[in-house]
């Protein structure tokens, strides 16, 4: 779908049309080779100007049509078409030029660009690589260095910095096909030997070699494991040191291999669940597309660690008005200046003015009562909080909407201490808030759908991936983690050590393992969690606690002081405290070896195979319960708040995804082969749900929906 006009007497205008993003379906391809071929055999038409409907150029290939038959012309015998025409072409790029729709511009002979314009070859997001021809003309027409960065990391440029790198020719406040059509009518009897960027020798820079080097260490270490990345450096090594020809046989070679590997597959499913997710339903039947959110100008937040410091960070950013209280004088001037000292290093990075006054500092509890949503980010309490929503409940008007930062706590109870239970919603924030990408935003069976919605939107402005669940101990990301990190530590009593499970982790792709992550967080944390449970018995060593198997050696380590990184000391040695490098420490190998000699245990070789097996099934396990009771919609729900939340690799789609990778009926069969042998641990018992997907002939995560019952709250 592409419609040609001729405008202002000689230009031949191409319209894209496919909405939203014009993406180059089989149709829209046939539809821009149709009209191209059209305009260069019309003698009325001198030049030619491409642009997309609705405001967009092109938001690339079309992803929905990966996988399937190929149907329709293939994209670089038509962008090779469009730059040999014999006539100028300009593209005129309005919203995003993406992926093969950058390719496309590429292949025209001038850009003109919008300044609020976004463009970018996002590919290797997508487990690809820019096999239109990106990957060998970027970097003949803005040189290796840049069309590295760009390549390797899928960045989106604005048109002010790709008008700086030579991407474009021109940027425009203006209407952008207006100034594309009067730049091709100027144009249209110049030559174009020096417009075709496939003709142009590719600029490299004379260390050339020690880029690529370097370049290729620095993908490799940031990838973790991820294939694409280093096929992008592969094809924009070949763009420096082939002819064009040579060039593009390369980068169709590596494409594919890209395009059938399962990371292509799960980065595509990331690409479409991240979008999903904010598509939310209620078991009432409340939907996102049927609830209008709340205006919402002026937010609270109470409680000023390092969780509220963060959470005001980030509503400012997104352009709101804040209340920010601590109650204490002392250590709300604390929260005040390291806020101002984020907001400041925040505003001098982007580049935008500081916006300190959007923020109140009080520690008036009062200083609410004018606000539409209370944020309650104090100590994991439940008593203290109970209290504090009895108070904001008679503090506030009737129409406030109250939400708990809790990582754990019942929403319900919390809910129950207010006069209106239907307007409290759980908004749990990841540290550092104003960083991490993901929200959990947990409804109980009162609350209101236009709560929910407005939660939901809140996140959106934040910039967040918000996925909505019901309420259950721990809700979906640490209910999952909780067993994670109970067989981390099992697989220690058993014989392994923090290192060797660590580096099986990091190896899958974690930017961290479990017990370097659980001294970041602080051992504490957990601690205060399991006294809560009742589950600590200062001194103890007894392995079996309200029925099941239990590992005290968290437990056994605080009770030393041994916090983690704040403390110098925790599974690994910090030197000095709060540094983030993790140290083997001997002393640990002693205690364990202590420890195993008098728990009776035998120490045996643990190999990363089970390591991962048995932290990575036991976690999806927990997914299938989750899934099955309806606290998480669908899987997409899991595995965002895997991959946006947990540090989750990206390229093997989060742990649902995994598990239908590895393939159902294996993790069915290890999880029982793993319960055989502990019979005492529950959470290696195979859910139903993932019995009942198995014996149903494991249908592809996009069918699991309906093997699932409707949402709701567990509690
Ligand atoms: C030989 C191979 C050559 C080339 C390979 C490629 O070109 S791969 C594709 C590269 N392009 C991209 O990665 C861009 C992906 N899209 C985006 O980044 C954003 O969608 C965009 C264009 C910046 C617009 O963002 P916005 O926030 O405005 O909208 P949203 O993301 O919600 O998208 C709206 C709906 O459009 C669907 N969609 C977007 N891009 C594509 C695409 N390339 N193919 C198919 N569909 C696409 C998106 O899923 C949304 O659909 P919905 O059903 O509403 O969720």
């Amino acid at each position: 779908m592409a419609a040609l006009t001729l405008v202002s007497g000689s230009v031949g205008l191409i319209t894209l049309q496919n909405p939203p993003v014009n993406a180059l379906s089989s149709a829209v391809r046939q539809g821009i080779v149709d009209t191209v071929q059209r305009a260069v055999s019309d003698p009325q038409v001198k030049s030619v100007v491409i642009c997309g409907q609705n405001g967009v150029f092109c938001g690339g290939a079309d992803i929905k049509e990966f996988g399937k038959t190929m149907l329709g012309p293939p994209l670089v015998p038509m962008i090779h078409t469009i730059e040999a025409a014999d006539k100028p072409v300009v593209a005129a790029i309005e919203g995003s030029a993406l992926g093969g729709g950058l390719e496309l511009a590429l292949g025209c002979h001038y850009r003109i660009t919008h300044s609020k314009a976004r463009l970018g070859l996002p590919e290797v997001t997508l487990g690809l690589l820019p096999a239109a021809g990106g990957s060998q003309r970027l970097p003949r027409l803005i040189g290796v260095p840049a069309a590295l960065d760009l390549i390797t990391t899928g960045r989106h440029v604005t048109a002010a910095e790709a008008l700086k790198l030579g991407i474009v020719d021109q940027v425009t406040d203006q209407s952008t096909v207006e100034a594309a059509v009067k730049f091709a009518l100027s144009v249209e009897v110049q030559s174009l030997t020096s417009r075709r960027i496939s003709t142009l020798p590719c600029p490299c820079p004379a260390d050339v070699d020690a880029l690529f080097e370097g370049v290729m260490q620095r993908v490799r270490q940031r990838g973790r494991g991820a294939i694409a990345p280093v096929a992008c450096v592969q094809a924009v090594q070949a763009a420096a040191t082939l002819p064009y020809a040579q060039g593009m046989e390369r980068e169709q070679e590596l494409m594919a291999t890209l395009f059938t590997s399962g990371q292509a597959r799960a980065l595509q499913y990331c690409f479409f669940s991240q979008r999903a997710v904010s598509r939310w339903s209620l078991p009432s039947g409340a939907r996102w597309d049927s609830t209008k959110p709340n205006p919402v100008t002026k937010v609270a937040v109470i409680g000023l660690g390092t969780m509220g410091r963060g959470i005001t960070v980030a509503l400012v950013q997104a352009g709101l008005s804040v209340v920010a209280v601590e109650t204490h004088e002392q250590q709300m001037m604390a929260a005040q200046r390291a806020v101002s000292g984020m907001l400041e290093r925040l505003a001098q990075r982007q580049g935008v003015p500081l916006a300190l006054d959007r923020v109140r500092f009080s520690t008036e509890l009062e200083a609410v009562a004018d606000v539409q949503i209370v944020i309650e980010a104090v100590f994991e309490d439940m008593a203290l909080k109970k209290q504090l929503f009895k108070q904001l409940s008679s503090l506030c008007p009737a129409e406030t909407l109250l939400f708990s930062n809790t990582s754990s706590l019942d929403i319900d109870h919390l809910a129950a201490q207010t006069d209106h239970p239907q307007q409290v919603v759980g908004m749990h924030f990841f540290a550092p808030a104003h960083i991490m990408k993901l929200l959990e935003v947990v409804y109980g069976p009162r609350s209101a759908p236009q709560a929910v919605a407005t939660a939901m939107e809140l996140g959106k402005r934040m910039g967040k991936v918000s996925v909505a669940v019901g309420n259950c101990r721990g809700f979906v990301g640490n209910r999952m983690l909780m067993h994670y990190l109970e067989e981390a530590l099992f697989l220690l009593e058993e014989g392994s050590s923090p290192e060797s499970i660590d580096q099986a982790l990091k190896e899958f792709g974690f930017p961290m393992g479990v017990f370097q992550m659980s001294d970041l967080s602080g051992l504490d944390v957990g601690w205060k969690v399991r006294k809560a449970q009742g589950l600590v018995e200062p001194g103890q060593m007894s392995r079996v606690r309200q029925g099941r198997r239990y590992s005290p050696l968290g437990d056994l380590l605080c009770e030393q002081g041994r916090f983690g990184q704040k403390t110098g000391q925790g599974w690994y040695l910090y030197d000095p405290a709060g540094s983030r490098t993790p140290r083997p420490d001997p002393w640990l190998q002693r205690f364990l070896e202590q420890y195993r000699a008098r728990q009776g245990l035998v120490s045996r070789r643990i190999d990363s195979e089970e390591v991962l097996e048995r932290c990575l099934y036991a976690l999806i396990n927990e997914g299938f319960h989750i899934l099955h009771e309806g606290i998480a919609a669908g899987p997409e729900d899991i595995d965002m708040i895997y991959v946006f939340g947990y540090g989750w690799p990206r390229h093997r789609g989060g742990p649902m995804f995994y598990a239908s990778q590895v393939g159902l009926a294996r993790v069915l069969q290890r999880l029982e082969h793993y319960h055989q042998l502990h019979p005492d641990v529950p959470h290696l018992q195979p859910s139903s749900l993932l019995r009942q997907l198995v014996s149903s002939g494991s249908p592809p995560i996009q069918r699991w929906k309906e093997a699932i019952r409707k949402p709701h709250s567990a509690l």
